[in-house]
């Protein structure tokens, strides 16, 4: 963190066009680099999300204990979007010379880009995206940060810290179901628990049946709480061989197990493979909140989900930053991450 010009040291990423461009120039076409293959094409129909079950919907204050307010904190966060949402889309509308200045270094992650674009011959993301490393604040790359947009840094502080507490509680449940202490979760992450929020910007595409917004692949997070537009739907999840379709509800936060998680809890909960489509008629923005332990902390199940005839450990130990560099370095495909994780 923070070594200036050697960048994260988590990875790096090819220069590729922005797909804002793209659109702006012409919007009638769609290059090849973008055509994704027969197989992997997305199904525009619509019947997907209503034939399958839907992604199960929980209400924190169902969760909340006596004095706890998961609901409120949650309402608040959410609440924020609103605010937050305005600053991001205010960012994307710069001119491209001025986003330029943001630009993710080829040996980074952090900035301005089209994140993990390995080879040259893969096929590239219909988006564009912001990523930035929020928590620990100390660590801030302000390099990275439009500090020119007004109320853009203002914004990220507030989203950042609010779902920060939201994390906490979450987090605190999580450990509750696997039978820990509430606080092992968060201590799992190290001395640093780190955040980095990635805002995607997918325009829209002329053939949203040929592209991809975010190719299938899981989060190498230990959770995730994603925002997503609340009108426009895009974010698919792998179910029982299909995609399904996660309808945005309003004011809710997608909260999806990374692989990290997986690993802790022997298997139990599930890094699931999920993906972006784009459309035809408005462009789609949504905000991931990445929840990473320590690059020190050695991942392994935790010893209370693990035993010797039912449970039998399932995933091997590795340092995160070995298991990140692993996971950056690869283009993003499928399972094949948490696969490195197992036994
Ligand atoms: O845009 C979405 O709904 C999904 C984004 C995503 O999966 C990610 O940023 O990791
Ligand atoms: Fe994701």
């Amino acid at each position: 963190m923070g070594k200036e010009d050697g960048g994260l040291g988590w990875g790096g990423s090819l220069s590729v066009p922005s797909v804002q461009e793209i659109v702006r120039n012409d919007s009638g076409s769609v290059p090849e680099r973008y055509i994704r293959q027969l197989e992997d094409r997305p199904s525009m129909e619509p019947t997907m999300s209503d034939s399958s079950p839907e992604i199960p919907v929980i209400d924190m204050s169902l969760l909340a204990k006596g004095d706890r307010d998961e609901l409120g904190r949650l309402d608040f966060a959410c609440r924020e979007w609103g605010f937050f949402q305005g600053a991001v889309a205010a960012f994307f509308d710069l001119p491209l010379q001025e986003k330029r200045k943001y630009v993710m270094a080829e040996n980074d992650i952090e900035g301005y880009g089209q994140g993990y674009v390995v080879s040259e011959q893969q096929k590239l993301d219909w988006g564009d995206l912001m990523f930035l490393m929020t928590l620990p604040s100390e660590h801030h790359r302000f390099k990275y940060w439009p500090l020119m947009v007004p109320g853009f840094k203002e914004a990220v502080d507030k989203y950042s810290g609010e779902i920060y507490k939201v994390t906490l509680d979450l987090l605190s449940d999580f450990s509750y179901l696997m039978g820990m202490e509430r606080d092992s979760l968060k201590m799992l992450h190290g001395d640093v628990m780190k955040q980095g929020i990635r805002m995607n910007y997918y325009p829209t595409c002329s053939r949203p049946d040929l592209v991809l917004g975010v190719s299938p692949h899981s989060d190498g997070s230990s959770i995730t709480l994603l925002l997503q537009d609340d009108e426009i739907s895009g974010l698919q999840v792998k179910h029982r061989g299909g995609w399904v379709t996660v309808k945005p509800i309003p004011n809710a936060i997608v909260v999806n197990v990374g692989d990290v998680m997986e690993a802790w809890s022997n298997g139990r909960y599930k890094s699931i493979e999920h993906r972006a489509i784009t459309n035809d008629k408005r462009t789609r923005m949504s905000i991931a909140t990445f929840v990473l332990p320590d690059e020190e902390i050695i991942i392994s199940p935790v010893p209370t989900m693990v035993d010797d005839d039912q449970n039998p450990r399932m995933y091997k130990n590795i340092k995160y930053i070995d298991y990140i560099r692993h996971t950056l370095g690869q283009k993003m495909d499928g399972k094949a991450h948490t696969e490195y994780l197992k036994l």
